[in-house]
């Protein structure tokens, strides 16, 4: 096994590293790495369900599909994540690939535990979230360990939106979480080394190796194609349908949306409201758009809702569609 230093802090170039050695190494490796604030969700997960794309766009919180399955998770620089690609082998089971973060922590005086599912808790609270990604013969075991880290925007970010979503998904699991730098003296970075050291320890690991310039640029690739492309991040959201009613002192609006690879593909307005032209005019202006604000205030540049809808507005419209709820 080795140890591979990432020469990146962001989301997408973090996951290209990943997938690149993945598919390029033939050592097992083992990687320790943070990011820039972002949400990093599940590869079947429906991202407008799962996150609270606004409050991520208002707060420059990168969204990014991962390979793995499993649910959404909230990281920034005081959130350490680690990966091992190993083989498959018999027993590379979830807690197997947790225990050297367990020992790592037992080293510094605390006590965490494996849970059924594939969380680390201490004292019932969840500090590491884990997924895994099999293909070829490869296993790729990553998690996420809650150093630190903003809580509020963990909170918010990933406030599942509670409109009824026709379609299926994988939910994320929402737990009660723990931060490790209120129990240790340590910063993010010292944390970074101990942890692995510890595995160098354990595994016996006396390389470390980072990409070299060649690397670099299939790893940039990478990002343009997959983890840093809207194609990838809305578009692998499984198909689903929204459908929603306002009432309104000019009549009642109901909307149906349907989306397909993340982006609109049917948008129909109904209601007892009067209209000027034919609604499907204003609706197939929202065509292939992804499904948020910013978009669909985007689309309604110059356009006069109301002329469609007598006495709407593009405030109400908006407020309609994405209000929270
Ligand atoms: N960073 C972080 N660490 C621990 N727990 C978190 C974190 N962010 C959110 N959460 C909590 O976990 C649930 C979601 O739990 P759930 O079990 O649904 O999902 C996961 O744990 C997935 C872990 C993926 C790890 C990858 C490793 C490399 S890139 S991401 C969420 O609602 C919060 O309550």
């Amino acid at each position: 096994m080795i140890v591979v230093n990432s020469p990146y802090n962001r989301i997408a170039y973090n996951l290209a590293v990943e997938n690149y050695v993945f598919n390029n190494y033939d050592d097992d490796i083992f990687m320790v790495w943070r990011n820039q604030p972002c949400v990093v969700i599940g590869r079947n997960q429906n991202i407008y369900k799962e996150v609270n794309i606004k409050y991520c766009e208002e707060n420059n919180i990168e969204i990014v599909r991962r390979l793995s399955g499993g649910g959404a998770v909230f990281q920034d620089m005081e959130v350490i994540q680690y990966s091992f690609i190993t083989k498959e082998r018999e027993g590379n089971s979830f807690e197997y690939f947790t225990k050297p973060v367990l020992i790592a922590l037992e080293k510094l005086g605390l006590h965490g535990e494996f849970t059924g599912r594939n969380d680390l808790v201490i004292d019932g609270k969840k500090f590491s979230g884990n997924a895994q990604y099999h293909r070829h013969g490869k296993v790729l075991h990553h998690g996420t360990i809650l150093f630190g880290g903003n809580l509020e925007h963990l909170k918010n970010a990933l406030k599942p939106n509670p409109l009824k979503f026709v379609g299926k998904n994988v939910k994320s699991v929402s737990s009660r979480v723990g931060r490790l730098k209120d129990e240790i003296d340590l910063t993010p970075q010292e944390f970074m080394d101990h942890l692995n050291k510890t595995v160098m320890e354990v595994f016996n690991i006396d390389h470390i190796t980072e990409p070299n310039e060649e690397e670099k640029k299939k790893i940039e690739e990478i990002v343009s194609e997959k983890f840093g492309n809207d194609n990838w991040n809305y578009g692998m959201t499984p198909k689903f349908q929204i459908e929603l009613a306002e009432k309104h002192d000019f009549g009642i609006v109901e909307y149906g949306i349907s989306l397909d690879k993340g982006k609109v593909s049917k948008f129909v307005i109904t209601g007892d409201f009067f209209s000027n032209d034919e609604v499907d005019k204003l609706t197939e202006k929202f065509i292939g758009l992804n499904f948020t604000e910013s978009e669909f205030k985007k689309a309604l540049e110059g356009v006069n809702v109301g002329f469609y809808i007598i006495g709407m507005t593009e405030e109400i419209f908006i407020k309609d569609l994405f209000k929270e709820r």
